[in-house]
């Protein structure tokens, strides 16, 4: 018996016994499981979406999971949905997914604007150890087809195999927009004139990587999240040739009930080389004028966005993060939500932040769709975990649509007055470091 075969064929039993049962709404069959490598085990499953997250605290649990129970593109329907399964006494599912930065424009081809799925099948590794799921509902479908499917799930799932070394690849790397074509948006929105409109507007690049061989995107995110412990890890992957994956520094909120946390994470500076120059430049970063208005104006506008929201709200003092390639500059946000605020309320008025957006949000907005050329698609979007009890969505920055022939990197930064051109192009270059270093482009 492989780590896979005693834990499969203990939940179909757990399955057949179920079907004896009158079950009523949602239903979790769990049994422990051996498998340590979650997304070694992703990769080889034949089953679509396969979905993986992990939050950024270091003992924070590790799901992946494939196949869906129930998926949903909208907020209203997800928000429904919990609604409809809450009826049902016992325990309320986990949703995962995201949605897109500006669900007005095109996105993604096979992406949806908004899309959470409740998994059919879902491994959970923590402390404790392994756990191997299995997810029905018997709420809103035919109970015998519900079996059935559950069935099939579980025969097609296939043990876990080792993940394949990243090769040195060749890859022509192109960007969008050009430098040329960066300077002049930068010098546009850093006019007089529209500085009074539009104080901060994040701009973006796409780098486009082409090689005719594209590493399987679950080995590239197995390697990227080992340089990035202290950041959410993600990735989904709806057909066999195309995946979202990233590894986000920043957190959009945390609610445990109705206590919420939240953060500006906005400023930055590459990494010194030494750690004494890490010291300087963290210095540096806490004081400098330009840094700390593009921090402001994120702080600003999550707390008059929560005041109506929230009794209570708290903000910690400015301090610097430290990731592999770059330091941030953040603020934590702490609030005790009215009781009746539900994530659909949340994710309704908090995204885009001016992290990924600006300032005011509309007018941001609306400058990126005239100027900027390529598709954010979910790249500056949303992607985490809702349930009744506790969310946590991270704000999906430093990702990667990686597709046949072909791996797109994004990278923003937040323009403001005193904003230059070549400084901010440099600062894109390094919130791309870390993967570029990993496809031996660094
Ligand atoms: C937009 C991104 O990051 C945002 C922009 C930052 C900045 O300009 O200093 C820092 C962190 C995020 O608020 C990104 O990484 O793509
Ligand atoms: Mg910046």
């Amino acid at each position: 018996m492989t780590e896979l075969a005693t834990p499969v064929a203990i939940l179909k039993q757990r399955l057949d016994e179920l079907c004896i049962e009158q079950p009523q709404g949602f239903i979790r069959l769990s049994t422990p499981c051996q498998i340590e490598h979650l997304i070694g085990w992703l990769n080889v499953q034949s089953v679509f979406p396969r979905l993986y997250w992990k939050a950024r605290e270091l003992d924070a649990p590790e799901y992946a999971m494939v196949g869906v129970v129930k998926a949903l593109d909208s907020l209203a329907a997800l928000h429904s949905d919990q609604y409809a399964l809450a009826a049902h006494p016992g325990e309320q599912p986990d949703y995962f997914g995201g949605m897109a930065f500006d669900p007005t424009t095109p996105g993604w081809a096979n992406f949806n604007h908004c899309y959470f799925l409740l998994p059919r099948i879902e491994l959970k590794r923590c402390e404790q150890g392994t756990m191997l799921s299995l997810n029905l509902r018997f709420d809103d479908r035919d109970r015998e087809q519900e079996l059935a499917d559950a069935h099939a799930a579980l025969d097609a799932l296939n043990p876990p195999r080792p993940l394949s070394p990243l090769l040195p690849l060749s890859l022509e790397r192109n960007d969008c927009p050009s430098r040329e074509e960066w300077a002049a948006q930068v010098s546009r929105v850093t006019q007089p004139d529209q500085l009074c409109r539009t104080p901060k507007v994040v701009l973006s690049r796409e780098t486009c990587l082409r090689s005719a061989e594209i590493p399987s995107p679950w080995a590239l995110l197995s390697h990227w999240q080992a340089g990035a412990a202290d950041c959410f890890q993600l990735g989904i992957q709806f057909t066999p040739h195309e995946a979202f994956i990233g590894c986000p520094p920043e957190r959009l909120y945390r609610r445990k009930g109705s206590h919420l946390a939240s953060e500006a994470l906005a400023g930055t500076t590459p990494r010194g080389r030494t750690a004494q120059q890490d010291g300087e430049l963290a210095i540096r970063l806490l004081s400098d004028t330009k840094n700390g208005l593009e921090n402001r104006c994120v702080y600003q506008q999550l707390l008059s966005q929560l005041e109506p929201l929230s009794h209570r709200i708290d903000m910690g003092e400015a301090h610097i993060v430290t990731l592999r390639s770059v330091l941030h500059i953040r603020r934590l946000i702490h609030a005790k939500l009215h009781p009746e605020v539900s994530d659909r309320q949340l994710l309704e008025t908090l995204p885009p932040t001016p992290a990924v957006g600006g300032v005011p949000r509309q007018a941001a907005l609306a400058f990126i769709r005239q100027h900027e050329h390529h598709r954010r698609g979910w790249y500056a979007g949303v992607f985490g975990r809702i349930s009744h009890a506790s969310s946590d969505l991270a704000v999906a920055i430093r990702c990667a649509h990686v597709g046949k022939d072909s791996i797109r990197l994004y990278a923003g930064a937040g323009i403001v007055k005193g904003s230059e051109p070549d400084a901010e192009w440099r600062e894109l270059d390094s919130k791309i470091a870390d993967i570029m270093t990993l496809l031996g482009m660094g």
